[in-house]
C-alpha cells in the first residue's frame, strides 16, 4: 500500500461515513452532560460522528493513530502505521439545533500527533449542505466531489482554485472583543466584500473557495489564542486553501508553519485570497 493508497482509503472512509453521520443528526440534537477537551459542550452528534470515524479510520492499513477534537488523547491503532489522522468529526455542531450547515474535517499527517503543519500529506472536508460535498487536497491539487446516498464520490471539479475576483468575507468573535488593528482591517474589507458568516468554519470557508474572499476567527481580548484548534481545524483548512492557490495565516505567518505543543492548542485563523491575507498580516503588525 503506497502513501497515496492510504490517503485514498482515508478519503473513501470519510465519504462512506458521511451519509451515516448525516442520517444520525436528526435524533442527536441534544447536549450530552460532557464537555470536550477544549471545554465546548458536546452534542450527542459530536460523540456519534467521532466514534464512527475512529472505528473506520483506525481499520485502515498504515493508519497508526486517530486524534479528534472530541477526545483527550491519541488513540493508537492495533498495528503500527506511519500515517496519523486528525479529525474534527462535526465542525459547526452548534448549528445543529438551528439546522444550519456543518461539516467533517480530516487531516492526514506523516508524523505522530501533535505534528507540524508541514507534516500534513493530505486533507479534506465534507460539507453537509443542501447537497453533501467533499473537498480534498493532495499532491498539489484540490478536488470537489458530490457524495451520493451510498457514500460514493462523483468528482465535479478536478482542480479547484480560488477565484481571482473575491466577493465574500466572514469573521468570528464578538466585535467588542476584536483588537483595534483587526477592527480597522475589517472596516476596509467591508467596503470591498459582502458579509457572509454562517457559524460553521467549513461552510464559511467553502464560500470563500467558491466566491473568493476571506474567512477568519481572530484572537479576542479575553481569548488571545482565538477559538479554533490548530491541529484539527487550522492545519487542514490552511492546507486546502493554500493548495487551492490561496493563503493562510495565524496573524503573522502561514498556519502550516505552526507546530503545536499540545493536541488541543487553539490559534487565530485566517484563510482566503492571498491579497486579503497579506493585508491582514500587515494590519496586525501595526
Ligand atoms: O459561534 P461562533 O463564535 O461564531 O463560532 C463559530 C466557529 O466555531 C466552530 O463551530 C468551532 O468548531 P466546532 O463546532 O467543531 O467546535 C467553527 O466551525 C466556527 O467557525
Ligand atoms: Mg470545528
Ligand atoms: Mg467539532
Amino acid at each position: 500500500m503506497t502513501a497515496s493508497d492510504t490517503v485514498e482509503a482515508v478519503f473513501k472512509a470519510v465519504a462512506a461515513s458521511a451519509p451515516d453521520v448525516r442520517d444520525g443528526l436528526a435524533g442527536r440534537r441534544v447536549y450530552e452532560s460532557t464537555d470536550n477537551p477544549t471545554g465546548d459542550r458536546q452534542l450527542a452528534a459530536d460523540v456519534y460522528a467521532d466514534e464512527l470515524l475512529e472505528e473506520r479510520l483506525l481499520e485502515i492499513k498504515r493508519v497508526g493513530g486517530y486524534a479528534s477534537e472530541e477526545r483527550e488523547s491519541v488513540i493508537e491503532a492495533e498495528a503500527e502505521g506511519e500515517y496519523h489522522v486528525a479529525c474534527d468529526p462535526l465542525d459547526g455542531s452548534s448549528n445543529l439545533r438551528s439546522n444550519n450547515t456543518m461539516g467533517t474535517l480530516v487531516g492526514v499527517y506523516e508524523e505522530p500527533l501533535p505534528a507540524a503543519g508541514r507534516d500534513l500529506v493530505a486533507s479534506g472536508f465534507v460539507l453537509y449542505g443542501p447537497i453533501t460535498t467533499m473537498v480534498t487536497a493532495r499532491e498539489g491539487t484540490v478536488t470537489e466531489s458530490v457524495i451520493g446516498d451510498d457514500g460514493t464520490r462523483r468528482t465535479v471539479e478536478t482542480d479547484l482554485t480560488l477565484p481571482g475576483a473575491p466577493t465574500v468575507y466572514g469573521f468570528g468573535g464578538r466585535v467588542p472583543q476584536w483588537s483595534g488593528e483587526f477592527a480597522g482591517y475589517v472596516e476596509t474589507v467591508a467596503e470591498e466584500l459582502k458579509l457572509r458568516y454562517g457559524g460553521a468554519m467549513i461552510g464559511d470557508v467553502n464560500q470563500v473557495l467558491t466566491y473568493g474572499g476571506i474567512f477568519g476567527y481572530p484572537g479576542l481580548e479575553d481569548r488571545p489564542e482565538g477559538k479554533l484548534r490548530l491541529l484539527f481545524e487550522g492545519h487542514p483548512i490552511a492546507h486546502i486553501v493554500e493548495t487551492a492557490g490561496g493563503g493562510s495565516s495565524d496573524g503573522e505567518r502561514s498556519l502550516l508553519e505552526s507546530v503545536p505543543e499540545s493536541l488541543h492548542e487553539r490559534t487565530p485563523l485566517f484563510v482566503g485570497n492571498e491579497e486579503y491575507v497579506d493585508r491582514l498580516e500587515a494590519a496586525l503588525s501595526g
